[in-house]
């Protein structure tokens, strides 16, 4: 679980993050929505601890980030898995070497775990008899799987995907989505996704953060997003006439 309280975040003087609190619960899909610009990226690099924030707090399972020495921040740091936009492979690795990098660069694991270690998630993510290929050589979906496998390889505590359906057709993209919720629930991990994606919404929000410049102005599921009268999130989410249909025919059948 990660508790934000509060967090502030100004760049030269103008209030990016404007006192976000929310609690991204474990073995859930927690996904942080909102328009361009609306400071998701800014909030999953201050989770990250890329950015530190002017104020607020960042606690996780108990431990407040700014309260932790180097080695513990160095500790918790290997508890997080991270989905980057665009998978953000080594071109010059095969998907076996790509996937095993967070084991060989900072474990001290035997060849032989690695390698076990390496294949478990190769199955897991369905990508048997890929091992060899280089990322050139593989689908953008099956890119992404390379990613995911990468970031879940040492187990890690807390998921962070930036995007992961960008560039990805709508079946493919659901496909990744479904993954990523598959091994949340299994492997009992806090996963964070920032997503511009409405399917991905409805698909797996388990819990859903909407930012409305730098301020969270609605928390809740994919079930209470079809009910939500908050004004910016209705603009926001249902713009399009498909998800405007999906949300009156779902209210229809609710009420019969
Ligand atoms: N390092 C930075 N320095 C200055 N301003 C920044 C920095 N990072 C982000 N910003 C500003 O913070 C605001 C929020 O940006 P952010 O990237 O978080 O938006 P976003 O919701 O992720 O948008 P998008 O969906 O387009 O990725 C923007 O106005 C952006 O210009």
């Amino acid at each position: 679980m990660i508790e934000v309280k509060n967090i502030e975040k100004s760049f030269n003087g103008t209030k990016v993050l404007k006192g976000i609190s929310t609690v991204f619960e474990t073995g859930k899909t927690n996904l942080i929505i909102g328009q361009s610009g609306s400071g998701k990226t800014v909030l999953l690099k201050t989770l990250l601890g890329v950015h530190i924030p002017d104020s607020g707090t960042i606690t996780f399972d108990g431990r407040d980030y700014a309260k932790l020495d180097k080695k513990e921040k160095r500790d918790l740091r290997t508890e997080i898995g991270m989905v980057f936009q665009g998978s953000a492979l080594f071109d010059s690795m095969s998907v076996e070497q790509n996937i095993s990098f967070p084991l060989r660069m900072f474990t001290n694991k035997s060849s032989k775990e690695i390698a076990m270690r390496t294949n478990e998630v190769i199955e897991r993510v369905n990508l048997e008899g890929a091992n060899s290929k280089k990322p050139s050589e593989i689908s953008g979906g099956m890119q992404k799987r390379v990613a995911i496998a990468r970031a879940i390889v040492n187990n890690p505590k807390y998921l962070f995907c930036d995007e992961p359906n960008s560039g990805l057709d709508p079946k493919t993209a659901i496909v990744i989505d479904n993954l990523i919720q598959e091994i949340t629930h299994e492997y009992q991990m806090t996963t964070v996704v920032n997503t511009h994606d409405m399917n991905s919404v409805l698909e797996i929000g388990e819990h859903i953060v909407f930012l409305k410049d730098g301020v969270l102005v609605w928390n809740g599921n994919h079930k209470e997003i079809l009910r939500t009268q908050n004004e910016d999130l209705v603009d926001f989410v249902y713009s399009s006439e498909l998800f405007k249909e999906i949300r009156r025919v779902s209210l229809l059948m609710e009420n019969k």
